[in-house]
Order: C-alpha cells, then sequence, then structure tokens
C-alpha cells in the first residue's frame, strides 16, 4: 500500500483526477475500451467534479459502480444517481456507464441477468474506492450477511449485501472483482478514516474488508 497525503481536500481531489485520467489515457493507448470503477458516498464528488473534464477518449470509457444501494436512480441514496449527476458530465458525458439498480426487479434477479456483462468488463484499468469508519469498501461491511461470499476468491463479480443498520439492500462487486483492477486508489478524508486505515494494516478482511484491497492500493488522504 502507498499512502499519499494532501494539505487539504481540494488539493487531493485535483491530483487524484488527474492521476485517474491520466491512467485512464494510457490504458486507452493500448487498449480499445477502459473500465472505471467508481464508489458513491460524499467523498468522491469533488474528484469527480474534476475528472469529469479530463481531457481523454472518454466514448471508450466503461463506467462501473463499486456498489449500489436497491433504490430507484432518482432516489437521493443512489450511487448511480451520484455518478450521473457528478461524473458523467461535461467530457466524460460520452461514457458508458453500467447502472446495476433495476426498475421492479428484486436485487437476486437483477444480479443474476447482470453477472456476465460486468464480468466481461473486468479487469478494470482503474478502480476509485471509498472506505468508512467502520473499515469498509464498496458495500463490503464487516458484518454484511454475504460477507464471506464476498471475499471468497472465486466470489462472483456481483454479490447482494445486508448489514445491520443499512437502511438499503446493497449489490457490491466482490472483493476478488475490486482487486483485480490494474490501478486501484483508495480515497479518504478526516482523522477517522485514517486512524481506521491504520487499524485495517493489522485485521483481516473478515473483521476490515477494505484489507482484502490494501495491498497494491494508493491511498489518498487529506485531513
Ligand atoms: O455506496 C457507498 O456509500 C460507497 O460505495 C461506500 O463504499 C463509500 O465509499 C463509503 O461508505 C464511504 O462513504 P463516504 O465517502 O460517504 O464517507
Amino acid at each position: 500500500m502507498k499512502l499519499l497525503e494532501y494539505a487539504d481536500p481540494d488539493m487531493l481531489a485535483i491530483d487524484l483526477a488527474n492521476k485517474l485520467a491520466g491512467e485512464l489515457a494510457a490504458a486507452l493507448m493500448h487498449e480499445d475500451r477502459a473500465t472505471l470503477i467508481v464508489p458513491g458516498g460524499s467523498t468522491p464528488g469533488p474528484v469527480f467534479d474534476d475528472l469529469c473534464a479530463a481531457d481523454l477518449d472518454w466514448s471508450r470509457v466503461d463506467v462501473l459502480l463499486s456498489d449500489e444501494r436497491w433504490v430507484p436512480q432518482d432516489d437521493p441514496a443512489s450511487n448511480a444517481g451520484l455518478v450521473r449527476s457528478r461524473l458523467l458530465v461535461d467530457r466524460a458525458a460520452a461514457a458508458r456507464f453500467l447502472p446495476f439498480h433495476v426498475e421492479g426487479e428484486t436485487p437476486e434477479n437483477a444480479l443474476t441477468a447482470l453477472q456476465d456483462r460486468v464480468e466481461a468488463h473486468l479487469p478494470a484499468a482503474v478502480a476509485l474506492l471509498g472506505m468508512g469508519d467502520d473499515m469498509h469498501t464498496a458495500s463490503l461491511f464487516p458484518r454484511a450477511d454475504n460477507l464471506r461470499l464476498a471475499l471468497d476468491p472465486h466470489a462472483p463479480a456481483l454479490v447482494e449485501m445486508r448489514a445491520p443498520g443499512l437502511e438499503h439492500t446493497r449489490v457490491s462487486l466482490s472483493a476478488r472483482a475490486l482487486a483485480s483492477s490494474l490501478s486501484l486508489h483508495v480515497v479518504i478524508t478526516g482523522p477517522d478514516k485514517r486512524a481506521a486505515l491504520e487499524r485495517a494494516l493489522n485485521l483481516p478482511p473478515q473483521e476490515a474488508p477494505i484489507a482484502a484491497v490494501l495491498d497494491d492500493a494508493v491511498v489518498h488522504w487529506a485531513e
């Protein structure tokens, strides 16, 4: 794991967006298409605001969510809604997006139809993930019902997840799917997440799911 510290969240967002854009552009120099995995939550928005204007061939980029809350895309909790409003604008509007939520479908039925399509987009050229204070990433939560499956090396690409305290059923890329990314970045801010990251370095993924993807990750942190 490599840790990059920034003077403030604005500097982090600008530098990280430039890094992600550079890696996507490099991938597109030798691949027809490149997959970008992005998280939901409140942290990545400023990175998206800078990344969406990057001068690269977005028409050859496939954007995939690291996870989704099982709500309609116009619900404020929807990660697809966040990505559509903050990333898939400006130049990045030309990217192809593969949302997970299907109106009127149960997660179980939707996942059956999605697995092959998601698998076909792996390994991602670039993945950006967040992390919670509880050391979860994507929707791989420490006490989630399907965590054992989600951490299995032979897990499917997508796993349905429920955990105590979660308002919505989630679907998440499995640890295998996330860790297969050719470049993986984690974006966190604040002292609590910095302390959680230090704890995760000494815990197994069953207790600290972020640990399943940290080995080759670049973690970007600002106070
Ligand atoms: O659906 C989500 O919320 C994300 O994919 C999730 O994994 C997020 O990255 C962490 O929960 C951190 O969230 P914040 O950025 O809001 O702290």
